[in-house]
């Protein structure tokens, strides 16, 4: 060691731990046992030259913890590969008291200390470096028994939270407590004990306190882990122990049936399974006082074992089962609403043209008409009490709603206050509370459902919309709501009316002959207001709300009523009164009356078509050549049978007696007298039309010499009914008229005639135009060239008499004075039918 140094390095082990390799000249604080310390330790591999000078002092190669040497440390440093003993025990110094720790971050009990420089290190040398000769005597025995490691933040923080938790009062350190729960650092609160047994166990790297009961001072070994088939054992035997919960069967390895502790299933036996067959006969077989299948009412077996298996009083605590009680009970039924009527849902059809309003609105000059009455202060009467403002409130009576003002009862005792009641209840918004939701109806559009029930004359929900006057109302019907099949318009006072077009949901409610609700008016403070309110049955919770509409209607037509009510009037019309009731029944009467009379009569008419065709012989097949003489004789006398039987006939009498009374025809010497305009004697026919077609002025025909001829052309044109007789009349138009009515069928004749003048060139008193009756008329007429045109067949009987006339009448001419002026007419004759 020529050239002794102040250093330390590092030792040629492998191990790098520098907490077991650093070869320290301990100044033993011990020096008079320095020589007896056994030299076991190898000599430092750093000879410290100048060191060692000193007797006392030697190196000695501390050996730490052989066994954990041989563990790689938890964090394995790489530094310098030497040490400057002297630097870093300044370092140290320089630290102060905070110099337990050394730059390994190891607390530096081990190695050099400071405070323990007499009893660690013994006497420095008076630069200050650890004398070389130094050994360590005796180390000073460890305090843990283990190295410890520096403390990390928590466990600094729970050290300090301790310290606080000392001066802080109960619900400070709650929170503390609550706070390192959080930070779970109290995982393990250590007694005062446990803490002693904690620092005086080494609980090695896996923790071997985990296993420890460490409550009790002495070690007690944990039990050991019972067996699975124990442990299902002991907590079946537990739980059948318990006095309240119904016995488990004990698992055999299939799937196990779950008894209900409550529910339907309560209080059976334990061996019952309703899942096998016959498991329900049991039952109503164990039922007291029922009785057996063979119908002695001698208790079943299976009940006489349960009653042994279980103490009297005991079975008698489980509820009976209400299923096979009610086997026995007839009742009303109805299914839930919420299952047969669920509300609307997502999807379903919803109102399109609707705005919920919920308040009444002033539109128009309705403003003007809204009348603000002063109501007068109610004067309830002197019982009042009792009847809580019933149907002798004054203010009732005057559809006055009851208030603070106007009422001597207080709210719970006063029953006419149904808006402020409505108010408080919808106030909350729930379904229930509303109490009525809007559905689509079968035939009816939309309509109004309960969701809950209401009493007699409850209030159930407000007809709001926009208030408008009459006219506004007239208006709207006219233009805007023309085209609509439904109105939701309701008369609230003199010239005032709701619109429900934009309204609250009651416009929604439907009309019904038979209804469950009523709609009033109240005033309330001063405002007329219409409500629905329940009828005298109530109302279910489910039913569809309707209300009599008592409709005057707007509309032309009327609408049917689809409302299904016994007693439905047929239409959404008004009600009426006993008078108008009994005049609508006896016109319906009437009505239904005459309808089955015309059925009557199509029978009858029918059945006679069908026995004239059967009347022909049940036999008969249309026409069939028959050769066998025995039927064609019989054929032969059943038709002069009939044909008798035709004579002998109440029709053919008639005819007879018809054809009897007719006068004899017309002598063929007066053809003038047919001709001849009576008009007392004249048929009157209906015109259709009559009309000159050529008309030349009689002036004009006058002038004509005697030898020129006026051709004057007449189209009369005559209706005549259906088998009236025709009478044919020569009148003479005078002006050119038409006339108007009703044709059915038309039969035309034209005559050409020519009428003889006077010497004056007037007609004089042949003219038929003068209709005196037993005139003569001269005529002279001739048939039109075109002959006679028919066109009916009835009209040819007409015709005939027409042509023979004329023909007569030629003859007349033929005698007529020579130098006679003549007028030449054609007159066309019609006949319609
Ligand atoms: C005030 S609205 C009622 C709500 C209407 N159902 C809707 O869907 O908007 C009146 C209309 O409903 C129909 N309505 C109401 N009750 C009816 C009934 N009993 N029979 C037929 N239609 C009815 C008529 O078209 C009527 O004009």
């Amino acid at each position: 060691m020529a050239t002794p140094t102040n250093e330390m390095t590092r030792s040629n082990s492998t191990d790098s731990s520098a907490l077991s390799n650093i070869m320290v000249n301990n100044a033993a604080a011990d020096e008079g046992s320095s020589d007896d310390l056994p030299n076991s330790t190898p000599a430092t591999s750093l000879p410290d030259g100048g060191s060692v000078g000193s007797a006392k002092s030697r190196v000695h190669a501390i050996d730490p913890l052989p066994e954990e040497s041989s563990r790689r440390p938890k964090r394995a440093r790489t530094g310098p590969s030497t040490y400057n003993v002297k630097s870093l025990l300044d370092a140290q110094e320089g630290a102060g008291s905070s110099s337990s720790r050394n730059v390994s971050g190891l607390t530096g009990r081990t190695l050099v200390d400071d405070k323990d420089d007499g009893a660690l290190l013994g006497k420095k040398d008076d630069d200050g470096t650890i004398p070389m000769d130094w050994v360590p005597t005796e180390l000073p025995p460890r305090k843990s028994g283990k190295l410890q490691r520096r403390p990390s933040v928590r466990d600094k923080v729970k050290k300090a939270a301790n310290k606080v938790g000392q001066v802080l009062g109960k619900r400070g350190r709650d929170a503390m407590e609550a706070g390192k729960r959080k930070l779970g650092m109290n995982e393990v609160e250590e007694s005062p004990k446990q803490s002693k047994i904690m620092r005086e166990l080494d609980m090695g790297p896996k923790g071997v306190l985990d296993e420890m009961d460490l409550s009790d001072d002495e070690f007690v070994a944990p039990p050991p882990r019972p067996a699975k088939r124990a442990k299902i054992e002991a907590a079946t035997a537990k739980e059948l122990s318990k006095p309240t919960a119904p016995p488990l069967k004990i698992s055999s390895g299939k799937q196990e049936k779950t008894w209900q502790v409550q529910g339907l299933y309560v209080g059976q036996d334990v061996g019952m399974d309703p899942a096998k067959k016959g498991g329900q006969k049991k039952l109503q077989k164990k039922r007291p006082g029922s009785a057996g299948s063979d119908g002695s009412t001698k208790p079943a077996a299976d009940e006489t074992k349960a009653e042994e298996a279980e103490p009297a009083g005991q079975k008698a605590s489980y509820i009976t089962l209400p299923m096979f009680e009610y086997l026995d009970k007839t009742r009303d039924f109805k299914i839930p609403f919420d299952i047969y009527a669920p509300s609307l849902k997502k999807g379903d059809e919803k109102p399109k043209d609707w705005k919920q309003v919920n308040k009444n609105r002033l539109v128009g000059e309705a403003r003007e008409l809204w009348e603000m009455e002063k109501l007068p202060s109610s004067m309830p009467p002197s019982n009042s009490d009792e009847q809580g403002c019933g149907d002798d409130c004054l203010n009732r009576v005057m559809q006055y709603e009851c208030n603070d003002d106007n009422c001597s009862l207080n709210a719970e005792l006063c029953s006419n206050r149904a808006f402020s009641e409505l108010a408080a209840r919808t106030q909350k918004g729930g379904r229930f509370d509303v109490g009525v939701e809007v559905l689509q109806t079968g035939n009816r559009g939309f309509g109004v459902r309960s969701c809950r029930t209401f009493k007699a004359g409850q209030i159930i929900m407000e007809y709001t919309g926009e208030i408008i006057s009459e006219g506004e109302c007239q208006r709207r019907m006219r233009d805007e709501y023309k085209d609509k099949q439904c109105y939701y318009l309701m008369e609230l006072e003199r010239g005032l009316v709701i619109d429900g077009t934009k309204g609250s949901m009651a416009r929604f409610i439907n009309h019904s002959c038979s209804p469950n609700c009523e709609v009033r008016m109240v005033k309330v403070n001063n405002t007329p207001r219409m409500a629905v309110f329940a009828a005298e049955q109530g109302i279910m919770t489910g039913q569809e709300l309707t209300y009599d509409y008592n409709f005057d209607n707007f509309g032309a037509t009327k609408q049917v009523c689809h409302c299904g009510a016994e007693n439905c009037r047929g239409f959404l019309s008004k009600r009426l009164n006993a008078t108008e009731r009994k005049k609508l029944e006896r016109e319906e009467n009437d009505r239904k009356r005459k309808a089955a009379e015309e059925a009557q009569k199509n029978a009858e008419s029918e059945a006679r078509k069908k026995k004239i065709n059967t009347d022909r012989g049940s036999g008969w097949r249309g026409w069939l050549a028959v050769d066998d003489p025995e039927t064609k004789e019989r054929l032969r006398a059943e038709k002069r049978e009939r044909e008798e039987a035709e004579k002998n006939s109440s029709r053919a009498q008639r005819l007879a007696a018809r054809r009897q009374s007719l006068p004899a025809a017309a002598p063929a010497e007066k053809p003038a007298r047919v001709l001849k305009k009576k008009n007392s004697a004249r048929r009157k026919t209906t015109h259709l039309e009559e009309k000159a077609a050529t008309a030349e002025p009689e002036e004009e025909a006058r002038e004509t010499s005697v030898t020129e001829s006026t051709s004057l052309t007449t189209t009369h044109t005559r209706t005549v009914s259906r088998g009236s007789k025709f009478h044919e009349e020569l009148d003479r138009p005078t002006t050119a008229q038409t006339q108007t009515s009703t044709i059915t069928k038309r039969t035309e004749v034209s005559v050409s005639t020519t009428e003889l003048l006077d010497d004056e060139g007037t007609l004089g008193d042949s003219e038929p135009s003068s209709k005196e009756a037993g005139e003569e008329v001269r005529e002279q007429a001739e048939p039109s060239k075109k002959g006679l045109s028919r066109t009916a067949s009835k009209g040819k009987d007409v015709m005939k008499s027409v042509g023979e006339a004329v023909r007569k009448g030629l003859k007349g001419i033929e005698r007529a004075p020579s130098g006679s002026k003549m007028r030449q007419s054609t007159l066309s004759f019609a006949k319609i039918e």
